[in-house]
């Protein structure tokens, strides 16, 4: 049967019916849908890690979820992955191994000497990935002279050159700042008995022996994605002589100014800070600086709002919550069902969250602290955090002007106004749009990127989602006031010939922040179209031919992460449900809902639903820095229903 071919699909209703009653019964009481986002297996060390250096442990109830978690976790070979879902890394595998005897488990835990023995044959903590060895050097575990140098200096330079700090991708930028101070203080756990055994137990011979220059070259090849290049051996070079003759004077100089920046990224997120890794870091720093003092206090206030308790133990989430990405997505998914009377509550409290998270003004002297105006944007989490990002600002729009017709959208016109005015600040020279920030420096410093695990870190630069979030969100706005703006109209027209520039010669396009091409190319095409593209644009003909040469036989999508990390379309063992949703979601847009495929898809994805309403738990849809999974809680809610209301349109 041909594409486009005219099938009615048996109606969806019911199973859009049970999906919404999920939703609704989901919601949280402030509107939002709030829930696990987890995945990374770094970030539970580092926050045991940071409260010992504090000298304090998780409360007994934490303590034993986290070991829980960690337990839960630990891969059949004895190791941990970088997220729950990937082969074992001695990076994550050392620090969680670390963790857990910090937190009380015994050295001759049978699962203990497991880890050991899987990560001792690699090189154990010698052979760990960059970060993890920054951790191990703040716990007295690792010498500082076997790190990569990463001094505070660097944000001395003048801010013209293209290394300097400021340009790095905020998200790096964040996470180097503390590791700078620490670095440059050489801070350091006291030692204990229990540091001795550690230091014992995590090399594979005398720790007195250690040749650290070696050490500081080594790494295992599990823990490599991104290789270091000849210009990063280079600049550590260069950065070890500087070590070598650093001067007292220049490097207090610096940790004031790393310190004076660290204060502004704690006051302006109230504490919470852009993610969980900055937010431990940070508050060790104030530990070195004032112990007990104010700014630890209210680093401890924040602390639980990483923490989430799930079926698998208490884990720590990426970030303080994916709340509002999740909530603009559950409205526009809802409005697209019919948004019936019965789902007007659901709405109204969701029009009430967006409304309440909406930032309504720049930091304090943000050209000093290098922000970007964050006034009328959207967080992917909350107000209080503080960093709008573009796309979470044109999710949050599009929610707006989703339920502006239904009379329940509670922004005014002028915050509106507000948005559209920062989406069109952030638009790079390319024409797409970065995730927090312009693009700042070139896209080849990632040659510098230090962290062996990921990709991509060192500069935001322009993707695909956020690119066709802000078209589209620039595209309703223009629907929505019906006034002529070329501003708009050139922004949207610069931002479809990126999105044009990113197809893959395959049709496809790859995604970034979730798993994989059935996402980057849901975003491709709803960015084509939103700037205009006709229905026969072979851009768009193209992106449904290669979703449709992926389709399952039994009607479905499927895709792991390794498609993100090697860049090709890795298929998962069954259907999945929320890839199968985006593909749909795609098929439709580009108006080929009533396809075989797209009526095969939509079957597929009615038969998965549980009775309960629910679709059952798949692998991980999210991903950043092309490596790492994270998990999107809501979107096994949010997306099938969507794409089976769509898909239901005639
Ligand atoms: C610094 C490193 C390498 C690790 C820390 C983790 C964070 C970089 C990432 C954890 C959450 C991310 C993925 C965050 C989540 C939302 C996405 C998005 C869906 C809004 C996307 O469209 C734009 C990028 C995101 C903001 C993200 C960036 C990276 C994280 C903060």
């Amino acid at each position: 049967m041909s594409a486009t071919a005219e099938v009615r699909t048996p109606r969806s209703e019911p199973v859009i019916q049970r999906g919404l009653e999920v939703l609704a019964s989901t919601q949280d009481a402030e509107g939002s849908w709030y829930g696990d986002y987890g995945g990374p297996q770094f970030l539970i060390p580092i926050y045991v890690a940071g409260l010992h250096v504090m000298g304090r442990v998780p409360e007994p109830a934490q303590r034993e979820g986290l070991v829980a978690y960690l337990r839960r976790h630990q891969n059949a070979d004895g190791g941990w992955g970088l997220d729950v879902e990937s082969p074992s890394q001695v990076f994550t595998s050392v620090l969680n191994y670390v963790a857990l005897r910090l937190m009380g488990v015994a050295e001759d835990d049978p699962r203990l000497r497991r880890a050991r023995q899987w990560f001792l044959p690699r090189g154990g903590a010698l052979a760990s990935g960059a970060w993890g060895k920054i951790i191990l050097a703040l716990l007295g575990l690792y010498e500082y002279r076997g790190l990569q140098p990463v001094p505070p200096e660097l944000w001395l330079l003048p801010e013209s050159l293209p290394v300097h700090p400021s340009r790095l991708w905020c998200h790096c930028r964040m996470v180097y700042l503390p590791m700078s101070w620490l670095y440059g203080r050489k801070a350091r756990a006291p030692e204990s008995p229990l540091l001795a055994a550690l230091r014992r137990e995590i090399f594979d011979g005398d720790y007195a022996q250690v040749d650290w220059t070696a050490a500081r070259e080594r790494v295992s090849p599990t823990d490599v994605y991104t290789p270091r290049t000849v210009w990063l051996k280079a600049a550590n070079q260069l950065m070890l002589g500087y070590e070598r003759v650093a001067g007292k004077q220049l490097r207090e100089r610096a940790l004031g100014f790393a310190l004076e920046q660290i204060r502004a990224e704690d006051e302006a997120t109230h504490y919470i800070c852009i993610g969980p890794i900055n937010k431990v870091l940070n508050m060790v720093v104030w530990h070195f600086v004032n112990p007990e003092g104010p700014e630890v206090r209210a680093h401890l206030e924040r602390l639980p709002d990483y923490f989430y308790e799930a079926a698998d133990g208490i884990k720590m989430n990426g970030y303080n919550s994916s709340e509002l990405w999740d909530t603009a997505f559950a409205v526009q998914a809802v409005v697209a069902t019919g948004a019936s009377e019965a789902t007007r509550p659901m709405l109204a409290e969701a029009a009430r969250f967006i409304e309440a998270n909406q930032v309504l003004e720049d930091t304090r002297e943000p050209a000093r602290f290098y922000r970007h105006p964050s006034k009328g944007g959207w967080p992917f989490s909350t107000r209080e955090h503080g960093w709008p990002i573009s796309d979470c600002t044109a999710e949050g729009l599009k929610a707006c002007l989703a339920l502006e017709p239904l009379g329940l959208n509670r922004v005014p016109e002028a915050r509106l106004q507000d948005a559209v005015g920062l989406i069109l600040s952030m638009q790079n020279k390319d024409g797409g749009w970065a995730t927090y920030e312009l693009q700042r420096g070139p896209q080849l410093l990632e040659v510098l990127n230090p962290s062996d695990v990921f990709s991509t870190i060192m500069v935001d630069i322009s993707y695909v989602e956020c690119t066709s979030a802000c078209v589209q969100a620039l595209a309703a706005w223009r629907k929505h006031t019906q006034r002529p703006d070329a501003r708009v109209d050139e922004a949207i027209a610069r931002g479809a010939a990126f999105i044009r520039k990113l197809q893959r010669e395959d049709g496809s396009w790859v995604g970034s922040w979730g798993v994989c091409f059935t996402y980057g190319t849901w975003f491709g095409v709803k960015g084509l179209l939103a700037a205009g593209a006709s229905p026969e644009d072979p851009a768009l003909r193209r992106a449904t031919a290669f979703l449709r040469s992926h389709q399952r036989s039994d009607g479905s999508w499927s895709e792991v992460v390794d498609s993100c990390r090697q860049g090709r379309w890795v298929e998962g063992k069954d259907g999945h449900a929320v890839n199968t949703a985006w593909a749909l979601l795609t098929l439709a847009a580009a108006g080929e809902q009533a396809s075989d495929s797209a009526r095969r898809g939509a079957q597929w994805l009615r038969g998965r639903q549980q009775p309960d309403g629910r679709w059952p738990p798949e692998p991980i849809a999210g991903i950043f820095n092309r490596t790492c999974a994270i998990h999107y809680d809501a979107y096994l809610r949010i997306f099938p229903v969507w794409a089976l209301a769509v898909c239901d349109k005639r």
